[in-house]
Parts: structure tokens; C-alpha cells; sequence
């Protein structure tokens, strides 16, 4: 007889702690069984064997299921396409119902409207629940009911609305006994997802210390004084309604800031899907980019000899992460001084970021840009000399990725600032007045 499970279906939100889903999944009356699936469409983009997200989610997996079978249970943990892998669930189990928590990207919306369906066609109710966001879709929106485009009225209504009840703790721990009992499932070799281990260091997951200092030292590279929590964000290995309670016990305005701008992006991509590859202002998908390989090649390989964006490119290369000051800088030097096509620095992004969030880096590409919803304006053209002079002022952060100009032998810049500002404000005032 196959066994009546309520399935809990968890992608970006790895911990049993404040889930959503998980909890409304245990107060039912049928036991619970964990599931991860190891998405082949997702996997087989994947250009690096070493790729540390999948490193991440691995090791964070294994740590679930020790917890699990301190519990008595255990995740099961698949490895293939969603449909077949629904398809062959349904036949081994009888599943009562299914539930997950929501996931704002264009493909995962996709494919949970698929699941949906399908399971609809078999009777069985399918759940989804806002957890990674503290607001969502059009939870704040203008008062003519359209979603904000700009994030300082956003925020503005965002703090208003905030409140205990948005910030509360899911209790899932007082439900656990109804989790499936059962002996451990098979736990999958890496190799066998066609994956190996990644050298890389991942950041710890607490971050409260770094909250007194934060505004005042968070867009000094050298000082590190942000909490690199992205990652455990991005994969829901900490709660976002922790992060912002605590945030909100210790004072920390600007870092709570910093959460709602992750809300707004997540917002603005759910409802202007369009944006992962077409500019939100129409215009500026009229520049006529030169996109050169030789200086795309030169920026990602830390050759462009501007100090500050061969240290940010190298810190990337090196660690996979890159300070927000310099993301910044970064991006506006792709597009801007090399007049590369913002597309090419987000899939660069997106190949290398450990914190890599489809929202924030469209969002963030989009911003330096100056194509985006709420973004600098396109003749704002960052000078990366003057930049690192006021946010790197003793070269301590260039010296720390970019040694080599600590002496003479380093790239030499491969474009005059003067003359790739004047050659931009020309291209894009083109552009957009067409
Ligand atoms: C070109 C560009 C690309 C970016 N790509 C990404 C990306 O792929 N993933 C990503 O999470 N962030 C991205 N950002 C935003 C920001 O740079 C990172 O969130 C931040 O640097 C991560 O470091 P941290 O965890 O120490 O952040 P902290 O400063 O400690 O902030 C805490 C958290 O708030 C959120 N956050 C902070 N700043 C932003 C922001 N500007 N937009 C949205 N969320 C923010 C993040 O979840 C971050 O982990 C990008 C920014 C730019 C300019």
C-alpha cells in the first residue's frame, strides 16, 4: 500500500526554523515528507563543476537531514526535471496535498504554474506561501493600485506597513512530530549530480555584529563591514523575518533599508517579468553598444587598469562575492566607459556571485546602467579614480585585490575616462532621443 503523505517541496528556503510552507504543511492532519529536488533545468546551465551555490545547497541539505533524522525523518532528495520527478512522487506515494513556499522568478513561476495544473488534474490541492519577502507582488502598492517604480515612496509605505504580525517567527518546531517517520532516505553523491566540491569559503550566516557600524562604514570596501548574508538569503538558510526583526531590535535603519530594497527588486521583477532580458526603459534597448570581447575580457579578468575595478573584478574571481560600492562602480565602467551592453555584466554576475538573486542583479545591472526603474541617471558617469579616492582613500582595498599596483607593472587603462564619458553621454543622448 503506498503511504499518505503530505508533501513540503523546499527550493530557496533550506531550514525547518520560521518556513512558511513547512509549518502549514505540519498542522495538517497527514504526516509531512520533506522534498529537494536538484532541478536538471536549472543544473545543466550550469557552466562550472565547481559551482559554489550548488556547493552550498549541498552541504546545507546535508545539514537538514541531520536535523530530520533527529526527528525521525529525512528529506528525499531527487535529481532530475520537476515533471518527471512530480510524476514518479505520485506514483510511489498518495499524496494528499502539496505545498511550497512562493519563488518570484520567471521560470520558477512558470514551473510551479505547471505543477499546479498537473496536480489539479490528479485532485490534490497544491499551497504556496510568501516566505522569502517580508511584502510581496502588490502587498504595497500606489494609491491608484499600481506597483511602485521608485524605491524611496516604496520604502516609505513599506515601514508603515510593517508590524509584529509581519515579522513573527513561523512556529514550526511545535509541530514536528507530524513529520513522516520513516528511515533515512539515500543521500546523494555530489559526483553523481555531475558536481564536485568548490574551494570557495562561504560566509556564517550571523550578522547581528555588524549592525552598529554599518552605516557609517558599509561603502568602505576595505573595512568589510557589511553582512555578506545575501547567500543564506538567497537560499532561505536564514529567515528574512529574523533578519528584519533583528534589525529592527538593534536600531539598524539603513540595514533594514537595505532588506526592503531586496522586497522592491523581487517585487518589480514579479511584475515586470519582461526586465530579466529587455531594459525597463524602452529607449535605452536602442544604444548601440560596441561590445568588444577584448575589453569585456579585460574587465572580467581584472585587466582594465583602473585600480578600483581590477580589485572589485579580482575579489569576485577570487571569493565570489564583490562589495556593493564597487558592484557599483563595476557596473557603471562596463557599460558606461566600454559602453558593453549591461546584459553581458548580469550573466557575468549571475555566473560568479555566491549571493547571485536573479531581482537583484537585474535590478542592480539595470541601476548602474541607467536603464532601470529607479536607476542613476545615464549622464551620472562614475569616475573610478575619484571614487576609490573618496571610498578606498589609502588604496587599502585595491592593495588587497589589485597588489600589483603596488608597483608599476599593471594594465595600463584600456580607455581614456574623458574621452568614454564624452563618447557616452553622446551614444545614449543618440539613443534616447530617437
Ligand atoms: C551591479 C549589481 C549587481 C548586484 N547583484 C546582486 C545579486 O545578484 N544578489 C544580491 O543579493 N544583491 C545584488 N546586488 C545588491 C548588493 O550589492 C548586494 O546585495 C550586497 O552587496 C550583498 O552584500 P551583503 O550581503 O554584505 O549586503 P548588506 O549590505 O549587509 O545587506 C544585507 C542584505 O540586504 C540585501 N541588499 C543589500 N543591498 C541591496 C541592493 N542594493 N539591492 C537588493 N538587495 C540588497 C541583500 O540581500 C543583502 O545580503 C547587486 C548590486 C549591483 C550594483
Amino acid at each position: 500500500m503506498k503511504t499518505e503523505v503530505n508533501i513540503c517541496w523546499l527550493r530557496r528556503d533550506l531550514r525547518l526554523k520560521d518556513n512558511a510552507a513547512l509549518y502549514h504543511a505540519l498542522k495538517g492532519s497527514t504526516p509531512v515528507l520533506l522534498l529537494f529536488i536538484f532541478d536538471r533545468h536549472i543544473l545543466d546551465d550550469l557552466n562550472d563543476p565547481k559551482d559554489a551555490r550548488v556547493t552550498f545547497i549541498y552541504r546545507k541539505l546535508k545539514e537538514l537531514e541531520t536535523e530530520l533524522q533527529q526527528a525521525g525523518s529525512s528529506i528525499l532528495i531527487k535529481y532530475g526535471t520537476p515533471e518527471q520527478i512530480w510524476s514518479e512522487l505520485l506514483k510511489t506515494y498518495t499524496v494528499k496535498s502539496v505545498y511550497t513556499n512562493h519563488d518570484y522568478e520567471p521560470y520558477a513561476m512558470e514551473r510551479d504554474d505547471a505543477l499546479a495544473e498537473y496536480l489539479r488534474s490528479e485532485s490534490i490541492p497544491f499551497q504556496s506561501f510568501k516566505d522569502q519577502v517580508i511584502f510581496e507582488k502588490k502587498e504595497i502598492v500606489k494609491a491608484d493600485g499600481k506597483p511602485y517604480t521608485v524605491f524611496t515612496p516604496y520604502f516609505r509605505q513599506w515601514k508603515l506597513k510593517l508590524n509584529d504580525f509581519y515579522l513573527k517567527a513561523y512556529p514550526v518546531k511545535k509541530y514536528l512530530e507530524n513529520l513522516l517517520q520513516i528511515q533515512p532516505f539515500a543521500f546523494p553523491e555530489l559526483g553523481t549530480l555531475g558536481f564536485q566540491e568548490s574551494d570557495l569559503q562561504f560566509p556564517s550566516a550571523s550578522f547581528e555584529h555588524k549592525l552598529a557600524a554599518y552605516e557609517q562604514r558599509r561603502d568602505f570596501p576595505a573595512d568589510d563591514a557589511t553582512t555578506h548574508l545575501g547567500i543564506h538569503l538567497r537560499f532561505g538558510t536564514v529567515s528574512i523575518r529574523e533578519a528584519a526583526a533583528k534589525a529592527l531590535n538593534a536600531g539598524a535603519e539603513k540595514w533594514l533599508s537595505e532588506l526592503a530594497w531586496r522586497d522592491f527588486y523581487m517585487m518589480i521583477l514579479s511584475q515586470f517579468p519582461h526586465i530579466t532580458t529587455q531594459s525597463f526603459k524602452p529607449a535605452y534597448d536602442q544604444i548601440k553598444w560596441l561590445n568588444k570581447e577584448k575589453d569585456f575580457e579585460a574587465w572580467k579578468n581584472g585587466k582594465t587598469g583602473y585600480p578600483i575595478v581590477d580589485a572589485g573584478m579580482n575579489q569576485l574571481n577570487q571569493t565570489g562575492y564583490m562589495h556593493n560600492r564597487v558592484r557599483m562602480i563595476v557596473g557603471s565602467f562596463l557599460t558606461k566607459h566600454l559602453l558593453i551592453d549591461w546584459r553581458w555584466g548580469e550573466a557575468y554576475f549571475a555566473e560568479k556571485l555566491l549571493d547571485y538573486e536573479l531581482a537583484s542583479n537585474v535590478g542592480g545591472w539595470q541601476w548602474a546602467c541607467g536603464c532601470g526603474n529607479d536607476a542613476a541617471p545615464y549622464f551620472r558617469v562614475f569616475n573610478p579614480e575619484l571614487q576609490a579616492k573618496k571610498f578606498d582613500p589609502d588604496n587599502k582595498y585595491i592593495y588587497r585585490w589589485a597588489p600589483e599596483y603596488k608597483q608599476e607593472k599593471h594594465s595600463q587603462p584600456i580607455v581614456d575616462h574623458a574621452f568614454a564619458r564624452e563618447r557616452i553621454l553622446k551614444v545614449f543622448k543618440e539613443a534616447l532621443n530617437n
